[in-house]
């Protein structure tokens, strides 16, 4: 596992990071056990030069590579900078396809190979191990890709790179390429070849693993799939996928998968970027299951709808999440927990009820069960009546208005670093209620002069994820009330509640 995160990933909008993040997530990939970390292209900036050192210097565990073109200045920098690696990398490169060497380069298949073999050689020259790419490969002509690639070998390379830079293959056609390069690129016994994959067309993990069905040996990915354009192959697919169908590659990592969300968490945390809900292994909804079929059957067996355990790859447990889809059989499990069993009439009452509250809010918790079976009554929760905003320089001070619970004003006022930090103070402060946000976001709906914002926001207090949500024509207006949709109903006394066991 080749992971380049802190090279690819770090340099597309919106994921760069400073040198102190770039050392702190080089520690956390070696503490997942990656083989190779690229930590940077050391020549494009002082910043990156001395961010690849510092990692040299302390990470241990995996190789550190840099990345140059095949240019004697960015080789020269890698050097450098990876002087002091325990197992250093220089990964050097230049690009092959027509388009590339016309339009980019303006270089001849001659010039192309000349410049390759120096790159090789002069990395040879301070390293070892040296790796290999042939920038745009899977558009590059065949024939030409086996005379860069022998020329490669000849000069040094351990390691051939063939990336899909803009993500262009298909499965068939890139494992087909790996087995005619390896048939017939000279020294390819003696060589690993290795598969790079952009995801334009959402086939970066398929095209990878077809790669590795055609004898790679080394896959390049990125934790969350993060890297130019539409990202890289995702890491944490990719090991899942190796792992989980052991039986049909022949080929594993070292990975320990149970690190794999915490490091996804942790690349979020830096970056300021969440994954989607959705994100096979490290989303949110992984292992959460809504639809009533789907609750039945993880009830009777996990294995009908998991193929694998949430566990292994860093998670607390499956989750059944109740709401507008959730069937009997999931309502009357989790009544079971709580202590309530009903009989078949008062059961079905409570599930119509259930169903009836959904139409305000999205999921059910164990606390709105246990109301709705003992009949209390949903009262209006805290209301916001007013907002207003103050900045001092860095700093923000919001003043709300609230209504709370029995209708009496509160007015309460907090500062933070910035309008939201400020606001969601402000709300704490005033109701009592403390948590911490997994997720905020905020998006228009509609467009032009009318549209509203809908704030979402979840929270996971002890092992029960709660979601709010508001509108207003006011983005921060939207963004309180969605606040006070989780705080109120953690005021009507959700508590640590036991996670729902499922089926064996
Ligand atoms: C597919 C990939 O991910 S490739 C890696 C992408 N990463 C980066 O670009 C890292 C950040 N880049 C930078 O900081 C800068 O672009 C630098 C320092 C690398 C180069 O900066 P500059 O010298 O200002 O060049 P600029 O970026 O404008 O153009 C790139 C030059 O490199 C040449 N070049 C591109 N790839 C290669 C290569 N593999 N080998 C040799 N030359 C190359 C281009 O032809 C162009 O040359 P020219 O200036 O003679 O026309
Ligand atoms: C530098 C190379 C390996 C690259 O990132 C690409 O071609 O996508
Ligand atoms: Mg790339």
């Amino acid at each position: 596992m080749f992971d380049t995160t802190l090279r690819d990933g770090e340099q597309s909008p919106g994921f760069t990071m400073n040198a102190a993040q770039k050392i702190l997530f080089a520690h956390a990939l070696a503490d997942l056990g990656v083989d190779v970390i690229e930590a940077g292209f050391p020549n494009s900036s002082p910043a990156d030069f001395n961010a690849v050192q510092t990692i040299a210097r302390e990470v241990r565990g995996a190789s550190i590579a840099a990345l140059a073109r095949c240019h004697p200045a960015d080789i020269e920098a890698c050097a450098s900078a990876l002087q002091h690696a325990a197992a250093p990398r220089i990964h050097t490169f230049i690009s092959t396809s027509p388009l590339h060497r016309r339009h980019k380069l303006n270089m001849s298949r001659e010039q192309v190979i000349e410049h390759a073999i120096m790159g090789v050689t002069l990395a040879r020259k301070h390293v070892d191990d040296v790796e290999f790419s042939a920038e745009d490969a899977l558009r590059t002509e065949r024939e030409f890709l086996v005379d860069v690639f022998s020329a490669a070998i000849e000069a040094g390379a351990r390691t051939l790179n063939v990336p899909d830079t803009v993500g262009y293959t298909t499965p068939a056609e890139i494992r087909a390429l790996f087995d005619y390069l390896r048939a017939h690129v000279k020294g390819a016994e003696h060589v690993v070849f290795s598969a790079h994959c952009h995801n334009d067309l959402g086939l970066a993990v398929a095209n990878s693993l077809a790669a590795v069905e055609g004898g790679a040996r080394q896959v390049e990915c990125t934790i969350n799939g993060i890297g130019e354009r539409a990202g890289n192959a995702a890491l944490e697919e990719l090991v899942m996928a190796l792992k989980v169908r052991r039986g049909y590659y022949a080929a594993d990592t070292r990975i320990d998968t149970r690190r794999l969300l915490p490091t996804s968490r942790l690349l979020s945390r830096i970056t300021g970027n969440q994954v989607q809900r959705n994100k096979a292994i490290v989303g949110a909804n992984a292992f959460a299951h809504e639809s009533g079929i789907h609750q039945h059957g993880m009830l009777k067996h996990r294995d009908t709808y998991e193929i694998m355990r949430p566990q292994d790859v860093g998670w607390e447990d499956s989750q059944l999440v109740l709401g507008r889809h959730s069937g009997r059989a999931a309502v009357a499990d989790r009544l079971r927990h709580l202590g309530y069993v009903l009989d078949d009439a008062r059961l079905d009452q409570v599930i119509a009820e259930a169903k009836a509250l959904t139409q305000t809010q999205h999921v059910i918790s164990d606390r709105d069960l246990q109301r709705l079976v003992e009949g209390e009554s949903f009262g209006p929760g805290w209301r916001v009546s007013a907002l207003s905003l103050t900045d001092y320089g860095q700093r923000t001070r919001a003043h709300v208005d609230l209504s709370d619970p029995d209708g009496r004003h509160v007015i309460h006022s907090a500062e933070g670093e910035g309008p939201v930090a400020a606001l969601f103070a402000a709300l704490s402060q005033a109701t009592g209620v403390d948590f911490v946000l997994e997720s905020y976001e905020v998006h228009s709906m509609g467009v032009g002069a009318d549209a509203r914002g809908e704030a979402n926001l979840s929270a996971r207090i002890d092992f029960e994820v709660m979601t709010g949500q508001g509108t207003s024509r006011d983005v921060l207006e939207a963004s309180a009330i969605a606040w006070l949709d989780v705080a109120n109903r953690v005021l009507r006394g959700q508590q640590a509640q036991p996670r729902i066991a499922v089926g064996a």
